[in-house]
């Protein structure tokens, strides 16, 4: 059996690579999953030495990849529902539910079985030769999956949950319709490229027919630590960021910022246990930014660049002290990103951000189309969240710097069960 861990915090150093399987469909802890014919997985060796490839639990308490240490590369896609039939979605988050726990096991997609010559693969290939690269596939349902034009879809309005609605027009939002909203989210992140995006490209073929893509945003270098053990990397803008972040290590702090509890809602307590995923898409404007003075810079994070301390002093973790007085006024500035966003000013909110630089080529006036996918996990998105937003969209001064354009709002399921399919609660 594949020595996969039962904690998706928890990296397990196996050797799984797809080349060295043997195929056995339908075998391993997917078996009891029903209406999956064909999307069998293969068990692999476990005569392999310790040490070697990271491969994480796709089964457990919480869904992989929002705790999980943040991988080093994104593919993030949004889809919506083609289908007007409720069964075809639970075949779809079954099959899906089949080929995830196999892509995350570094497995072929329908296992790497002998197949009829003259049919297409049923896995694409591509990462054949790959170890696993820490894949985690995250699933996430959209408000228009419960409701959309007013018509209930798949018999599940009375479930949707109440925080669950698109999200707002906040101050300065320039979105893109084809980069915002969606039936459906998948978050892929690896610390391979080529994994994540095969892991994209298989769940998108699969629900060929079910669901059709609606955008998708590509991501590299992650912006954010979610463990203790991970050092700050830094955005591109070049500041450290991800200091102040919720972290794995905080298990209380979690269960109130991020996983959904009991009782949250009573419509939606399918969704204990899971958390809601914002995604904003945020260009940065690279060249003015590069043509700004290191000070002001400072100034506007609120940090110093090179150590990531806040400008009232000390080093990395310190506390920020924001009544500290300098010549002209405050050190932290009042219109600092970081002291705008920081629990003090926002009733004690706190998210676990889990975001990516991207780079989308250049626009026509030789820009680079750059920026953050901020991805967040929070619990209560329009009460916490949204009154966050707001204020940065409104006062934060490195919006002079920003421009949002996507936008989406997803509630995840907890995780999921051995022989269960991911969401499985919401149909029940
Ligand atoms: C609504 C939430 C947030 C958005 C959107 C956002 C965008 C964004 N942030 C940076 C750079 C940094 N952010 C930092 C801290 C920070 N940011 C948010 C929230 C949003 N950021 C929070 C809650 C915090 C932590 C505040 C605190 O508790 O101190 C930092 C400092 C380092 C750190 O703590 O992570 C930087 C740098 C950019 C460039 C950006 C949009 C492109
Ligand atoms: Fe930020």
């Amino acid at each position: 059996m594949t020595p996969t861990p039962q904690d998706s915090t928890q990296p397990a150093h196996s050797t799984v690579s797809r080349r060295r399987l043997f195929g056995v469909a339908g075998a391993g802890a997917l078996a009891g999953v029903s209406g999956v014919a064909g999307w069998g997985i293969a068990s692999a060796r476990d005569d392999q030495p310790a040490g070697g490839p990271l491969a994480y639990a796709f089964h457990g308490e919480h869904q992989a990849g929002i705790v999980t240490p943040a991988q080093d590369r994104l593919h993030f896609a949004a889809f919506d529902v083609t289908s007007d039939s409720r069964e075809s979605l639970i075949e779809l988050l079954e099959a899906w539910t089949v080929a995830a726990v196999a892509m995350t096991a570094g497995e072929l997609v329908g296992g790497g079985a002998p197949q009829p010559y003259d049919a297409p693969p049923q896995d694409t290939g591509e990462a054949q030769d790959l170890d696993p690269a820490g894949l985690t596939i995250t699933f996430g349902f959209g408000p228009t999956l419960f409701e959309k034009d007013g018509v209930d879809r798949f018999g599940l309005r009375d479930r949707q949950p109440e925080e669950l609605r698109r999200l707002p027009h906040f101050p300065a939002d320039n979105l893109d319709e084809v980069r915002s909203d969606g039936d459906l989210c998948i978050q892929a992140c690896a610390n391979d490229p080529q994994v994540a995006v095969h892991a994209i490209r298989n769940l998108s073929r699969i629900g060929f027919g079910t669901v059709s893509m609606r955008w998708a945003q590509l991501g590299f270098g992650r912006t954010s630590s979610t463990s203790t053990t991970q050092a700050t990397p830094r955005n591109l803008f070049g500041f450290k960021d991800g200091t102040a972040n919720l972290h794995a290590e905080e298990p209380e702090e979690l269960s109130d910022h991020v996983w959904v509890q009991p009782g949250d809602d009573p419509a939606a307590d399918w969704l204990a246990g899971g958390s809601y995923l914002v995604a904003r898409r945020i260009s940065m404007r690279i060249e003015t930014w590069d043509r700004t003075s290191l000070r002001e810079q400072e100034s506007l994070i609120g940090r110093d660049r090179v150590e990531g301390a806040p400008l009232s002093g000390g080093t990395e973790f310190t506390e920020p002290d924001f009544a500290l007085q300098g010549r002209s006024g405050p050190i932290m500035p009042m219109d600092s990103h970081v002291r705008l966003a920081h629990p003090a000013q926002n009733n004690n909110t706190k998210l676990l951000r889990r975001g990516y630089n991207f780079t989308d080529g250049a626009d026509a006036l030789g820009r680079l189309d750059a920026g953050l996918f901020f991805i967040a996990f929070v619990r209560e998105p329009l009460t916490r969240y949204v009154p966050m937003q707001t204020v940065l969209s409104r006062d934060d001064a490195l919006m002079e710097y920003l421009e949002h354009t996507g936008s989406g709002l997803w509630a995840v399921p907890p995780g999921i069960a051995q022989g269960h399919y991911v969401g499985q609660a919401l149909f029940t």
